[in-house]
């Protein structure tokens, strides 16, 4: 269970938009990412809202819309992966657990899609596997009949776990899988992202919230307005932050609450 699943090099995505009179303007939305994840890891993607976390999933799931423009190179598995062939994996060796709800089907009950992953990555009894992954979420049977319009925001983000979790992913891009849930329920879900690594997943934790990702992760990256800036040990958020040698990633740091209030800014 070693081996480097996933590796982004130099990942940079323009986005080319027209404006009026069809004049073409090219927004540099991710301007250099780099990330690797090995079997066995849990890797922590933190970064300021807008930093591009999920653009970068989009990306390395080749789910990026028609006008985006990507360079950059996307390993999966220690092979090299146009857009298309990453799209062929997604779902299946490669999963996302996206950040919008939205992305469930409006148009289907949460017991089909829930199912149609367990089939997917090729569950003897789909049907009960789908019931076992949503009952051990605390969501009973009846759930199962639901459209995802009749869920609170927090089951239908406990759904998405228990899709993501079914497909048994070799490389797993969690995106805020822990947004909108109560603190119990948080704990729970990085402790079963912890427990897919052991298992041999590699896990990307998209978050914004540091001291949460600690609590899971091998690595954590740090990226900052479409860059990736620093890869740290968890074990160097401590103290006074001496141990981090990136001056942003201290910056990030001290300014949590109770490390000192000291204000990120300016860095
Ligand atoms: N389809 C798009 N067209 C143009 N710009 C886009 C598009 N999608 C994302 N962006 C831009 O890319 C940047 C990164 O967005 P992204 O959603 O990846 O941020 P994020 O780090 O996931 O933030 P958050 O923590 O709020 O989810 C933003 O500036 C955003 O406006
Ligand atoms: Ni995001």
């Amino acid at each position: 269970m070693t081996g480097t699943l996933l590796e982004v090099h130099g990942l940079e995505v323009d986005f080319v938009q027209y404006e009026r009179g069809l004049r073409r303007r090219t927004v540099h939305a991710l301007t250099g990412m780099d990330l690797t994840a090995d079997a066995g890891e849990v890797v922590a993607l933190v970064g300021a809202s807008g930093a591009g976390k999920s653009l970068l999933a989009s990306a390395v799931l080749g789910l990026l819309p028609a006008n985006a423009v990507e360079r950059g190179n996307v390993l999966f598995d220690g092979v090299r992966q146009d857009a298309a062939g990453r799209r062929r994996h997604a779902g299946r060796g490669m999963t996302l657990l996206p950040q919008a709800t939205g992305f469930l089907d409006p148009l289907a009950t949460v017991g089909r899609q829930v199912r149609r992953s367990a089939q997917l990555a090729g569950h003897d009894d789909p049907r009960g596997a789908a019931a076992q992954a949503l009952a051990r979420r605390g969501l009973g049977p009846e759930v199962l009949r639901r459209y995802p319009h009749e869920l609170s925001g927090g089951m239908a983000r406990r759904v998405l776990v228990a899709m993501a979790t079914l497909s048994s992913p070799r490389v797993l891009l969690a995106d805020e899988p822990t947004t909108g849930l109560p603190p119990a329920d948080v704990g729970a879900t990085l402790r079963e992202l912890r427990t897919m690594a052991d298992e041999g997943c590699a896990v990307v934790l998209i978050t914004h919230e540091l001291r949460a990702a600690l609590e899971v992760a091998d690595h954590v990256v740090i990226c900052r307005e479409g860059r990736t800036v620093d890869t740290a040990d968890p074990a160097a958020f401590t103290g006074d932050g001496d141990a981090l040698t990136h001056p942003f990633t201290r910056a990030l740091w001290q300014a949590l609450p109770g490390n000192g209030f000291r204000v990120a800014e300016g860095v």
